[in-house]
């Protein structure tokens, strides 16, 4: 066997959300914020991206983290967030994994019954609050960055479904967000193919007519990422979403070939875009519970701590909270000889 990379993970999921964890096999990645590292890494060592999430080390629905030590000093870790398409400034579901990991794997000392963690992301500093009990990581909540609503109530033109009602919000990625029952789209698992096929002519249109940036990192826009959104299910919950990421460019021509996958998880940026929706439209105040259920029935918690304002939108900070739980540990390796040097996709699966 011969080697020209070795990557040591650990798997982990967030409430259905998988989020593998690199710990060992990077190049040294050179950066003065997690922000210019993950920008090095997109330019320099993408391949690693690529290895980790296709196959056939990955699938589509993987998401991928890198431990890099912190830049700010105030950090503990710094993690740098890999998904199919992009790398994203933050991450719900990715902090939860990550988290997980560094407190059980004893990366990072675990205090029991609460450990308290400031984390670096691309996005910036996120103070994270793990409830441990026996070893074990039974919640993280995490202090997310500002969410903010950029446009609410716009109607966009979108081939094949005419014009549609959407909103674009921040929550650590940019949202274009949709109600469901207007579309006609069931938000249920099963009709998984039809949740993607709209929402990806819906953030190709959003993207097109509504392009966004954020007002404190221009290098961050979109929308790149769809979240169709309906009332309660469950007991217990106050709403419901299916977040739809891509998996590969979206052909107008060809919308029924949208390739895209569902978050497993109630997506934890997407109920923060949705949290900042909402409270800009005066449904959800400061303080108050927004549990929200993604696919699988599992949920996260949001809740909004504080308002405060990005450049010129009105924002919130809010607060998410979930639990993670590691499923395998992995060493993958590289032949340089193996045909695939970056995975490689095929498109009965990956659209
Ligand atoms: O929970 C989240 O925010 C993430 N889940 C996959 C897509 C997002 O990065």
């Amino acid at each position: 066997m011969r080697l020209s990379r070795m990557i040591t993970t650990i798997e982990a999921h967030a409430e259905g959300e998988p989020g593998r964890v690199i710990t060992g096999g990077l190049p040294p990645i050179p950066g003065d914020s997690v922000f210019e590292k993950m920008q090095w890494m997109q330019a320099n060592a993408d391949d690693i991206r690529q290895l980790m999430l296709r196959e056939p080390r990955g699938h589509p629905a993987l998401c991928c983290n890198a431990l890099v030590p912190p830049c700010d000093p105030r950090a503990d870790a710094g993690f740098i967030i890999m998904e199919q398409t992009e790398y994203p400034p933050m991450s719900g579901s990715n902090t939860i994994c990550v988290t997980t990991v560094l407190l059980e794997t004893g990366i990072l000392p675990m205090r029991e019954p609460l450990t308290e963690l400031t984390l670096e992301t691309p996005a910036g500093l996120i103070g994270v609050r793990a409830t441990c009990e026996a070893g074990k990581v039974t919640r993280v909540e995490f202090r997310n960055v500002p969410a903010f609503a950029v446009h609410l109530g716009a109607v966009i033109e979108v081939p094949g479904l005419g014009p549609v009602t959407v909103d674009v919000a921040w929550g650590g990625m940019f949202y274009v967000l949709a109600e469901a029952a207007p579309l006609g789209v069931s938000l249920d698992g099963a009709n998984g193919t039809e949740i993607v096929r709209v929402s990806e002519a819906i953030r190709h249109a959003t993207a097109e007519q509504l392009p966004v940036a954020h007002p404190e990192n221009p290098a961050i826009t979109g929308p790149t990422i769809t979240n169709l959104w309906g009332p309660p299910q469950a007991p217990g919950t106050h709403g419901r979403g299916a977040i739809t990421l891509s998996t590969g460019p979206f052909d107008p021509a060809r919308p029924d070939r949208a390739s895209g996958i569902l978050d497993r998880s109630p997506c934890g940026t997407g109920t923060c875009a949705k949290m900042a929706v909402m409270h800009a439209r005066g449904q959800l105040e400061v303080g108050q519970d927004y549990v929200n259920a993604g696919p699988l029935g599992t949920t996260f918690t949001g809740r909004i701590i504080e308002e405060t304002r990005v450049g010129p939108h009105p924002a919130i900070i809010p607060t998410l909270a979930g639990q993670g739980w590691i499923h395998g540990t992995a060493n993958w390796t590289l032949d340089p000889g193996d045909p695939f040097q970056t995975g490689y996709t095929v498109g009965d699966m990956w659209g």
